[in-house]
């Protein structure tokens, strides 16, 4: 058997003794009650979950005290009621985990019924709600909602409103469909942009949504929902005919059927229900739906596994919550709830102003989710988000995490209007609203702006005299493009512009020559490569020496970098790929490209062949096993600086440590090895004392490393 996807059974809660039993047993209750009845539940599907299982385990333990009112193997955790009986009852599904379990499952089936299952129904489990269809004579008269499962709730109301529930069938039959009613993500979309539009407060999620529109009546706007039909039965007054065979079919030939009659399935979806012949090729299929499963325009909350054979499932039969001849494998919850703390507006190339959501860090299928995407400022508006809200935070396999919406009704009245900016955050020009997504004025001219600020900045060329003012006055003026252009700018150019006498341009000059000169790691970083800051260029820098042999790295040679995995290998050698015309355009305008005290690496050798003189630069240079009096030195500096020290940025302080064979970290952590402990040093001295790590003074320190001190300016 293959191995199935990631899924895991949410941990259940800890419930320690009676009082806290019951506790539990009314929250779960009343948050079922508030999740079918309108949706606005307290609790995300994996709170609930756990508390479920927690309820589950206890009672378990402690069979005489079982409450009346325990969710625990009701329909809808007994909290859905109805006046609308079913002919049949609406049930829910037992869950596996794994596809261990799955095969226990299936298993215990084929044994239930003394014989193998000849085929299987693998389909995707629609998150939405079960609504049964009552067609007579081939027209839809009634919509019944699940309840209790015994009876449901009429909600016909909702007829014309559900995409993929015709009005009337392909023939005259009389017959219940079952099906999900769900919002696709577009509908939820419009849903909420109505609901703003009209003062109403927006739905958390697409199920919600569902919930909360199925039951409404006379709104004053019209919101549509979509309908997957995954089972039909006769009803009393069939006639004889397709409908009263219905019992006799294959699961997969009635749902031919529906779909026949013109009712909407998932089998025009890329999860369609597929029959399989054997258990065995189960978990392939639930596989490939899971995979897919980030990409659908709906939302999948698992995988239903359904014995196929009309007497392998009458054979079965069901318990009072859940029918014996299927199973629910679940997927991890893709929805958490967590608090919206700020928005961020970040300028992309072209100069585009996007939002992005900073949340309370939050674990969402196995990835701590900090940032979400907000498409454009209306998508704010619309969502009516505010700072401070709890809000519903989608993240699905590789897809951008996404905010879903506030979950209105958690708000308190602390939460804050998200404030717009008025400038762009980047360059501060203006800004063109008048499209949804928002624009800086200067269009790309924004990212030249940015690009050329952050080179000249005291981390990078340090070039003295060139803030962001001065550099729109360079880039609106034409006279600089990109990083290369400012090498070539003349004294008569630089005269032209406002507030520029010659004490000035002369100054600006010199710094910009002096900026040749600066060591590889830092005209690397100037660069903007994405995915490497400050120390990652140094890094590089230090393991390659210069940039030819940067350049001619490939994705492998780079990951010899420490740091650097095959993803950020891939985005360097794709970035400096576009950069290589910049980077030519440098090296013609004199821009130093080496790296002072480094070697670079020797060349692989190549398998097998050739190399068979040996000896050569050897293991050692192909491992650069750094060499220099703080080699193997896990160092952190803390405290003002002294001394020979002392006009060392912090930043000059990192480069000086791994210029001597170290590695810098801003933090101190059992791994630390040196702290250099200036004046003021607080709590990383405390820690490091606490830790035994060994401490020196900045003039200790400057002793160590004299021989690669920056020579004094
Ligand atoms: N957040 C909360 O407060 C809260 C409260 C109660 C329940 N819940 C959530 O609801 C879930 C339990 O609800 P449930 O008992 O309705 O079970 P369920 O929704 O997990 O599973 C049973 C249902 O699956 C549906 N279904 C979807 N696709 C199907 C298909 N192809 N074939 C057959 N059925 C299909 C049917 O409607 C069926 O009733 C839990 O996951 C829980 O997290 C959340
Ligand atoms: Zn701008």
């Amino acid at each position: 058997m293959t191995t199935s996807p990631a899924v895991s059974a949410a941990p259940a809660a800890v419930i320690a003794d009676a009082a806290a039993y019951a506790e539990a047993v009314a929250t779960a209750s009343r948050a079922a009650a508030a999740y079918y009845a309108t949706g606005e539940s307290a609790l995300d599907d994996d709170a609930y979950d756990r508390l479920a299982r927690g309820i589950a385990a206890w009672e378990a333990a402690h069979p005489e005290e079982v409450a009346a009112d325990s969710p625990t193997g009701k329909v809808a955790g007994g909290a859905a009621v109805g006046d609308v009986p079913h002919t049949v009852p609406m049930l829910s599904l037992d869950n596996v985990f794994s596809a261990e379990q799955l095969t226990a499952w299936t298993a215990s089936l084929e044994r239930r019924i003394g014989r193998t299952v000849a085929a299987w129904s693998v389909e995707p489990k629609l998150d939405g709600l079960a609504v049964a269809a009552r067609y007579e004579d081939g027209r839809l008269t009634r919509l019944i909602t699940r309840g209790d499962g015994t009876a449901g709730e009429d909600v016909s109301h909702a007829v014309g409103t559900v995409i993929g529930l015709p009005d009337a069938l392909a023939e005259p039959v009389t017959l219940e469909i079952r099906g999900e009613v769900l919002m696709t993500q577009e509908q939820f979309e419009q849903a909420n942009a109505a609901r703003t539009a009209h003062g109403a407060a927006p739905f958390a999620n697409p199920r919600n949504g569902a919930a909360g529109t199925l039951r409404a009546r006379d709104r004053a706007y019209r919101v549509e929902m979509t309908f997957f039909g995954y089972g039909a039965l006769a009803l009393p007054g069939t006639a004889p005919g397709l409908a009263a065979r219905l019992a006799e079919l294959p699961h997969s030939a009635v749902m031919a059927e529906v779909v026949r009659l013109g009712v909407h399935t998932a089998a025009t979806t890329e999860v369609a229900p597929r029959v399989v012949a054997a258990a065995e090729d189960v978990p392939a299929r639930i596989e490939e739906i899971a995979a897919a499963r980030p990409g659908l325009p709906f939302g999948i909350d698992g995988i239903v596994v359904k014995a196929d054979p009309a007497a392998d499932r009458a054979e079965a039969g069901s318990g009072s919550r859940a029918p014996r001849w299927a199973v629910a494998y679940k997927l991890p919850a893709v929805e958490k709830v967590t608090t919206l703390l700020g928005v961020e507006w970040n300028v992309g190339r072209t100069g585009v102003i996007a939002p992005r959501a900073v949340l309370e860090p939050v674990e969402i299928d196995g990835s701590t989710v900090t940032y979400a995407t907000l498409h454009n400022p209306a998508d704010i508006t619309r969502r009516d988000l505010r700072i401070g809200d709890r809000v519903m935070v989608h993240k699905s396999g590789d897809i951008i995490p996404r905010v879903e919406a506030p979950v209105a009704h958690l708000r308190t009245g602390a939460e804050r209007a998200v404030e717009f900016p008025s400038v762009c955050p980047q360059c501060g020009s203006g800004i063109d609203t008048s499209e949804q997504r928002w624009r800086c004025e200067r269009g790309r001219d924004c990212r030249v702006v940015a690009s050329v600020s952050y080179a000249a900045g005291r981390d990078q060329l340090d070039i003295e005299g060139l803030g962001t003012t001065r550099v729109v006055q360079l880039v609106d003026a034409g006279l600089v493009s990109d990083l290369a252009d400012l090498f070539l700018l003349t004294r008569e150019q630089l005269l032209t512009l406002d507030r520029m006498g010659g004490t000035s341009t002369d100054n600006l000059l010199a710094a910009i020559e002096g900026a040749k000169g600066r060591p590889l790691s830092r005209v690397f970083c100037a660069l903007g490569v994405r995915g490497t800051g400050r120390s990652m260029s140094r890094r590089i820098a230090r393991h390659f020496a210069d940039m030819e042999h940067i350049r001619a790295a490939d994705a492998e040679a780079l990951q010899g970098v420490e740091g650097i995995g095959a993803e950020k290998a891939r985005t360097v050698v794709a970035e400096l790929a576009g950069l290589a015309p910049l980077i030519d355009r440098l090296v013609a305008a004199g821009v130093n490209m080496t790296e002072p005290g480094a070697t670079p690496p020797a060349p692989p050798a190549a398998d097998g062949t050739g190399g068979t003189d040996g000896g050569g630069p050897g293991e050692e240079a192909r491992e650069p096993a750094a060499a220099g009096p703080l080699a193997g030195a896990a160092v952190v500096v803390t405290g003002a600086m002294t001394g020979a020290l002392e006009k060392l940025s912090r930043n000059q302080m990192n480069e000086l440590v791994e210029r001597a064979g170290g590695r810098s970290s801003s933090s101190v952590s059992k791994r630390t090895t040196l702290l250099v402990a200036g004046e003021g040093a607080g709590s990383k001295r405390e820690k490091a004392a606490q830790l035994g790590i060994r401490i020196v003074t900045p003039d200790e320190f400057a002793a160590t490393v004299a021989d690669f001190l920056p020579p004094a300016s």
